[in-house]
């Protein structure tokens, strides 16, 4: 039996998607605070798609890299409940802000996870995302989930060009904690669509029968 995992939507910019993913059943949304990213929010939008959430629906805010300053406006403006480091980020630098917090790591072969999520024990999960080259996340691009070890010493958030179509199959394989989408979930960077939202998380239960 196949424990169904959470689900996060991430990279989202506009209110009327936080109300699809609230109203699908979507358990944590993603605000992406990188500059660089076609998804960046400002702290207006964010307040915006913050406020389009019924309670219970966790919303999570994204750095690549930032400054300590960064992060403290966005703590200072919106009402997020986690943090997500996307970056070379080092586990001292995740906990100085006292809040819970999911490292990512983009995975390719030679990198020791074990080691990896040894050195972040404070995260509430390890999220792994595909290594592309030259670019940060929200790829769209998958990874060979076979360099991902058996068993890990933190929660693994499956992350790296999800869609509707393969996260069954990732799911039965890899038995995530919780997958996380921004890709395949789009008609648009940043312009999520409900209809491939609802395909997703009828893919996700799909796992489990
Ligand atoms: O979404 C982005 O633009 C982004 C930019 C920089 C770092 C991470 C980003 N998104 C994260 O990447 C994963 C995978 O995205 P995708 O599904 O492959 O498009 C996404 O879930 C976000 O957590």
């Amino acid at each position: 039996m196949i424990e169904t995992p959470r689900i996060k939507v991430c990279g989202l910019t506009r209110a009327q998607d936080a109300h699809d993913c609230a109203r699908l059943g979507v358990d944590a949304i993603g605000l992406v605070f990188y500059p660089d990213s076609p998804r960046h929010v400002t702290l207006e939008q964010a307040r915006a798609v913050v406020a389009a959430l019924p309670p219970f629906v966790s919303v999570v805010a994204l750095f690549v890299d930032p400054a300590p300053a960064q992060v403290e406006a966005v703590l200072a403006a919106v009402p997020v409940d986690m943090l997500q480091f996307h970056g070379d980020e080092s586990p001292d630098f995740c906990r100085a802000f006292q809040r819970p917090y999911l490292k990512a790591v983009r995975v390719r072969p030679g990198l020791d996870l074990l080691d990896y999520a040894g050195r972040h024990a404070g995260a509430r999960g390890l999220l792994c995302d595909a290594f592309v080259p030259g670019q940060a996340g929200g790829t769209g691009a998958t990874f060979d989930w076979r360099l991902l070890p058996p068993a890990l010493p933190l929660p693994l958030i499956l992350s790296g060009g999800l869609d509707p179509e393969n996260v069954t199959d990732a799911i039965r394989r890899v038995r995530p904690a919780a997958v996380d989408v921004s890709s395949g979930v789009e008609t648009a960077k940043g312009i999520k669509d409900a209809a491939k939202i609802a395909a997703f998380i009828s893919g996700v239960h799909d796992a489990s029968v």
